[in-house]
This record gives C-alpha cells, structure tokens and sequence, in this order.
C-alpha cells in the first residue's frame, strides 16, 4: 500500500480516525512551516512522521521535514535497531534523517520551560536519570532545528501519555502547572515551537492504524519494566485503577484540560507582573542582577494602580517570578517550594530600610537582597 496520500489509506478506519484527528491540529497553516519530528522508532512517532508526510503532499508543501533521532545507546544492539529502523524510514520517504549518538557522559540538567514532566522537585535517582535523558533529547532536537531553520519541533505525545504525565504529577506531589500536563503547543527557547498534535488520540488507535496500513516499528522491551515511576504507573498503577474506573483516563485528560484553562489565565497575570515590576539591571562590577520593585510608583506599574489586590496576589507573583527566571534562564530545578515562598515573602514585604541588606541565598549560587522599595537577585550570567 502506498502511504504518501492519506487517499491511499481510505480502506483502513483506524488510519482514517488519525489522520482526521491528526489534521484537527495539523492544520493547513502548519504544512507551511519546516518541522522537526523527534523520532524514536517507536509506534507513536512513526505514526507522526508519516502522517506529517502525508499531510505535506496533500498540500504539495516545499517546507522542509527532518526526522530526528537521538540514538541514547543504552540497549546495545536494540537501540542500533531503532536508529535503523528511523533511517530506512527516511529513506523510504525521501526525507533527510539527523541522527546523534549519546555520549555515555552525565551532562548537567538544563531546565526546558514546557517540559511538565521536570517541574517540582527531584524525585527518586531513576526518575531524574529518566529526565535526563529526555533533557538531551530535548537539547539535541533544539540544536537540529537550529540548524535546518525549522520551527516547529514535533512530538509524538499521545492522550495516554498526558493521562499518565497528570497522575505522575499528582502521585509526586505538584503545582498547578503539573496538573495542566502537556499543551498541544508550546514556545521553547523563544524561537521555536512543540507541538504535539496526536495528544488527543489514544495509544491503541495509534497501533492500530500503523498495522492496518502494514507500518512496521520498534517496540522498547525496556517500557515495560517498572523501574521508573513513569513505566510503573503505565503498567502497573493505570491498568488497576481503569478495572474499577474504566473512565480514569478520560477523567485525568479533561483535569489537565480545565486546569490548562486556569493556568494559562494566571500565567498571562504572572506575565504582566513581570513587564511590570521587573527590570535587569548591570552590576557595578558588570554582573547584572534582576530587580524586583515592590512599590506602585513607577509608570510601568499604572496598570496595577487600580488594582492592588491582584499585584500582591501570591500566586500572581509566584507566576511572575517563575516566568522570570524562564526569561533569564536562571536555574529552576532546583527551585522548591520554600524558595520560591521566601522570595514571594520578600516581594511581598522587603525592608523597610533603604539600606540594601543579604537576605539568603538561592540555587545557582545566587543571592537575594532586599531595601526599601526592592528585591535584588544575582548575580546573573546573561
Ligand atoms: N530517541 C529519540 N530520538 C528522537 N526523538 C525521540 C526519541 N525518543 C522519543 N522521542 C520523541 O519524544 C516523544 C516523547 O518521548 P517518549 O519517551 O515519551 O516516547 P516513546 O515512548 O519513545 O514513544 P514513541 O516513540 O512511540 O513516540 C516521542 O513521541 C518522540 O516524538
């Protein structure tokens, strides 16, 4: 069967329910713009990377395709499997493949703003070696989109994915940003775009369509151990609950959903905040340190005048200094709870001196200080 039309594929039902699916988010408007699709081997990305083809003939779209794939060498000769199996799917369909092959050294983490799964906290050693791994993914798609001018990158996130993402998050304890989960699109290092457009389909009808059309893929032995908490929850912890609550991830989706909806509202607050009451300011020995003004008597902040409650709203501030420390990239990690409590705090009430005073330190070996009027942090690296 050919698969460059998805007209070629009208006698399979469940290719047709993705691909209908798939084009509800795919729009027309994205066939014009060069993608990225991080591509594992797996069922669900080989899906989307046939579908993204399919959807860029349909439109006779010039833009540009490139399938990626970081080979993380962790299983031997399987992971050289998978990184074949990604290569003779580009060369089937004519489209240029960047593959990588993982150096076996421990980078440091680097936060990336939408990735659900590294918001709060730690978590246990396999967890975090887990995140690892798809911060390396994350940086290595990041770097090829640079590289060919793409500006979507495309991941292959699934509804179920999302249910258990959710579950994760509320099993270890989250903020509000956690129950969102995943968002269908979402701005990475300003330039560039994930997008996720088979989240709303479901896992089986993914697997589904792929063997009607005889779409062969990799299937990762490892995700099915339950070492990590991710897998456990998918194999273990989800398919006990769905035999009592069949509807269990019908109920988690639409919990991230309504929770999507608050958060964006408090995230637009948070930013507005920020334009606000925040400025970056040079050092004298040419650090530069992030000024929190606490006060309504700057112009910037005429906006907030006729609304003081909002301004001092915990969780608006919150937001804003989170938002903050994404737009000057400062180390969030590591950032708790407490931390990000005491900072409020200071926000909140500074000195009431205008001498400037050491208030505490935080992660990223940065420091706080407070006076009249204002909150310091740095020193900052730009
Ligand atoms: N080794 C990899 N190289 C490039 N992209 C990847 C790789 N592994 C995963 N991705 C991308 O990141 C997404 C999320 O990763 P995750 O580990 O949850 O997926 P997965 O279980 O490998 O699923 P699948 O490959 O079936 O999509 C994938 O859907 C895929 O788009």
């Amino acid at each position: 069967m050919k698969l460059d039309n998805p007209d070629d594929c009208v006698d399979s039902d469940a290719w047709l329910g993705l691909w209908t699916a798939f084009r509800t988010i795919w729009t027309e408007e994205a066939d014009r713009i060069g993608v990225v699709v991080g591509c594992s081997g797996g069922a669900d990305s080989v899906a989307l990377v046939r579908l993204i083809e399919a959807a860029r003939r349909q439109t006779a779209s010039p833009a540009s395709l490139v399938i990626a794939h970081l080979n993380h060498g962790l299983r031997g000769e399987d992971s050289d499997r998978d990184e074949a199996h990604v290569r003779s799917l580009a060369e089937e369909l004519g489209r240029e493949v960047v593959v990588q092959r993982q150096k076996q050294s421990r980078q440091a983490p680097v936060q990336y703003d939408d990735d659900p799964d590294d918001r709060g906290g730690s978590g246990q050693r396999l967890d975090s070696d887990e995140a690892s791994l798809r911060q390396a993914r994350r940086r290595f798609l990041v770097q090829t989109a640079k590289q060919h001018g793409c500006r979507y990158i495309a991941l292959a996130h699934t509804a179920d994915d999302q249910a258990e993402t959710v579950l994760h998050h509320v099993l270890r304890g989250t903020g509000s940003a956690g129950v969102s989960g995943m968002a269908i699109s979402t701005p990475i290092e300003i330039d560039f775009i994930v997008r996720r457009p088979l989240l709303n389909v479901r896992r089986t009808l993914v697997r589904q369509a792929l063997t009607e059309i005889r779409q062969t893929w990799r299937e990762d032995l490892s995700n099915q151990e339950s070492r990590y908490t991710r897998n456990w929850i998918r194999n273990e912890i989800l398919p006990a609950i769905r035999q009592r609550l069949p509807g269990v991830d019908a109920s988690l989706i639409r919990l991230a959903e309504n929770q999507s909806q608050t958060d964006e509202l408090l995230t637009r607050f948070g930013r507005q905040w920020f334009d606000a009451f925040v400025s970056c300011v040079l050092g004298s020995d040419s650090s530069r340190w992030l000024r929190i003004q606490t006060s309504f008597d700057r112009d910037a902040s005429r906006l907030w005048k006729h609304d003081h409650e909002l301004a001092r709203d915990r969780a608006v501030i919150t937001r804003g200094l989170q938002w903050m420390f994404q737009q000057y990239q400062l180390p969030m990690r590591d950032m708790t709870q407490t931390h990000w409590h005491r900072l409020c705090d200071l926000v909140l009430k500074p000195h009431d001196e205008p001498e400037m005073r050491s208030v505490g330190h935080l992660p990223g070996r940065m420091e706080m200080k407070s006076e009249l009027h204002a909150v310091w942090i740095g020193p900052i690296r730009l």
